[in-house]
């Protein structure tokens, strides 16, 4: 009997979501080629598979299409980039019309929209699957954001929904968001709201480091953990405060320079592209690059004033500023969303997401549950009379923190953008007038007037006297 469904690449996400897979008693085939260092990858593997499951691995790609049942429905779980269309290519010449491979890595949707066109020429479908939950979420229940074609996606469903975390009335968290490469771009965004996230944390971090100790942190994010502020992130990042290693503090033993893959930066980029504003992911992903510059930062920073200890961080306002921030956050990335589905008429439901982000992927919490309601009806966080008040009653908490971060020298980029973001939205006046007349002054760009037809342009001859 033919396997049911096939896994090409047994790195760490392809391995978990394999026996996700195998342990939901899905017939599974497994390929991982085996050139210089990958020898082993499948025996490896087999080793770990439950006896009871039904799995054949194989280094040969011909053997392992010939195992699957049609239509066949292939998984690629590879470093997203050209690798990607290398597979494709070794791929096709064994397909049959009607076969389905599905892109499952972080790739960038431009690439599957592409990738989608191209084969649907040779009559195979392809979905992009936005995978989120990291090498655990993957094999106890991953978030899945699917993007392509619905009758292709009802096919691999039964498998997608068995594997995929569940939400808390026990749905799957797993959706065709829409066409194209939509399920990768709001996986995209979800790593942007994930840059974000983190970022704040590690902001308040910055704050708190000096004044508690690594155990009083951890008490401090665990007590937040306790209340609407519970997610996935506050949670392990309270654990990473009490982890040691032979008595010392892991934490402490970290070099300060982060690391990204892309997907931060191409959220930006995209934001650029569709004119949304998405300054906290900009400032995160640029708190990352800035990190990088190790060595030029501890030069710089040779005779200045380091910050004093006793900063007299306000707690309270710090959780305020918190709440604040994530709000300001999870509104900029929401928007991205809808810009995204207007300019390429995907028509995204932005509950939906929500819901399927509320289990199994890395920006899951309390929040996001209440978000599943709070962007019904395609509404946005500043839609709902709730948020808005918060936002207006708690400005002075956040501005607090900001003013500590200043007297510290201490850099709270996002969490400024997010308050700078809250200011520009509620000012009816904005200084844009300025810019207006000087584009028109030195570009004869025109301008619009107050009280004339919005689409009136004039034109001043600025030098005249
Ligand atoms: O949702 C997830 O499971 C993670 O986001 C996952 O996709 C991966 O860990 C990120 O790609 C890391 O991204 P950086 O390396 O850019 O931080």
């Amino acid at each position: 009997e033919k396997s049911f469904f096939g896994v090409i690449g047994l790195g760490v996400m392809g391995r978990s979501l394999s026996l996700n897979i195998a342990n939901k008693g899905f017939k599974l085939s497994v390929y991982n080629r085996s050139t210089a260092g990958e020898e082993t990858m499948v025996s490896d593997f087999m080793k770990n598979v439950n006896s009871q499951n039904e799995v054949l691995g194989f280094t040969d790609l011909t053997e392992f299409v010939s195992s699957l049942e049609r239509p066949r429905k292939i998984l690629i779980m590879i470093k997203a980039g050209n690798a990607i269309d290398v597979v494709i290519d070794k791929l096709l010449p064994l397909l049959s019309e009607g076969d389905i491979i599905i892109d499952g890595g972080n790739s960038f949707f431009v690439d599957t929209n592409r990738r989608k066109k191209e084969l649907k020429n040779e009559c195979v479908n392809f979905l992009g699957c936005g995978v989120s939950g990291g090498e655990t979420g993957a094999l106890k229940g991953p978030s899945l954001m699917v993007g392509g074609d619905k009758n292709a996606y009802e096919i691999v469903a039964p498998v997608l929904k068995a594997i995929a975390g569940k939400d808390k009335n026990n749905n799957p968290c797993c959706t065709l968001v829409g066409d194209e490469g939509s399920g990768h771009f709001v996986k995209m965004i979800h790593n942007g709201i994930e840059y974000v996230e983190m970022q704040l944390l590690a902001e308040i971090y910055a704050l708190l480091k000096e004044e508690y100790s690594n155990d009083e942190i951890a008490l401090i994010l665990n007590q937040w953990n306790q209340t609407d502020l519970s997610s996935y992130l506050l949670e392990i990042t309270s654990k990473i405060f009490l982890k040691k290693e032979n008595d010392a503090y892991i934490i402490d033993t970290i070099l300060d320079k982060a690391g990204n893959k892309g997907t931060g930066s191409w959220s930006s980029k995209i934001a650029f592209d569709l004119g949304s504003v998405n300054t906290m992911m900009s400032s995160a992903v640029f708190a990352r690059y800035i990190s990088s510059f190790k060595s030029k930062r501890t030069q710089l920073s040779q005779d200045i004033k380091s910050e004093n200890s006793n900063k007299n961080i306000d707690l309270n306002d710090l959780e305020i500023a918190y709440r604040f921030a994530r709000k300001i956050n999870h509104h900029q990335g929401f928007e991205l969303i809808k810009n995204g589905s207007q300019s390429y008429n995907w028509d995204l439901d932005l509950s939906e997401i929500a819901r399927i982000w509320t289990n199994g992927c890395i920006i899951r919490s309390d929040f996001m549950e209440r978000s599943i309601f709070l962007l019904k009806d395609g509404k946005n966080y500043l839609d709902n009379e709730e948020i808005i008040s918060f936002l207006k009653n708690n400005e002075s908490g956040i501005i607090n923190i900001l003013n500590t971060g200043l007297i510290n020298r201490i850099s709270l980029n996002t969490f400024y953008t997010a308050y700078d973001y809250w200011v520009a939205i509620t000012t009816n006046r904005l200084p844009a007038n300025l810019i207006q007349a000087q584009r028109d002054y030195f570009g004869a760009h025109t301008y619009q007037k107050i009280g004339f037809n919005e689409n009136e342009f004039f034109h001043t001859n600025w030098e005249q006297s």
